[in-house]
């Protein structure tokens, strides 16, 4: 078994819905992503040949998603009123609504399953809030190669 890491990280601002704490007001998080590959053979021919996948090819694809969600705000659906997303659209600000609470282990599902959806073998996806806390996602099957 083969494997690759990578990460990036993205600024963004969210707020959990239904949590009774600081964390129901709107605050924000550097939040960093590691991506995990895995293979069980390395490529046969070609540029990626003896690799699991480029190593600049697996950064780009990571940082793209990272760079979604950049400097953007984190809103899971349904939990702003129409009118308050209408407001901060036109004041310039830049929503991404997700279709999950943004917590960071769905945030590492999300990753992994959109590298898995552009092809990556993707295995894990590890989602630091901070640098002290840390959520994890395995994907069940391993990717076909
Ligand atoms: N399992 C999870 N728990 C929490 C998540 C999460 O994504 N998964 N998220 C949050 C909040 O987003 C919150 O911002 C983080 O809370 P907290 O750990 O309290 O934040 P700090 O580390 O900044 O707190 P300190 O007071 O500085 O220790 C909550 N829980
Ligand atoms: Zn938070």
């Amino acid at each position: 078994m083969y494997g690759l890491k990578t990460e990036a990280s993205f600024d963004s601002a969210h707020f959990l819905a239904d949590y009774y704490g600081k964390c129901e007001n709107l605050h924000g998080h550097r939040w960093r992503v590691v991506a995990y590959l895995r293979a069980d053979e390395l490529g046969a021919t070609g540029t990626q040949r003896d690799m699991v996948c480029d190593f600049g090819v697996f950064k780009r694809e990571v940082r793209a998603l990272a760079e979604e969600l950049d400097h953007t705000f984190l809103v899971e659906e349904g939990t702003l009123a129409p009118a308050t997303i209408e407001a901060l659209t036109s004041e310039g600000f830049s929503l991404t609504m997700l279709p999950f609470r943004t917590t960071a282990e769905n945030l590492a599902r999300h990753f992994c399953e959109r590298l898995r959806g552009r092809g990556m073998p993707c295995s894990q996806v590890d989602v630091y809030e901070t640098p002290l806390n840390c959520a994890t996602y395995v994907a069940e099957e391993p990717p076909a190669r």
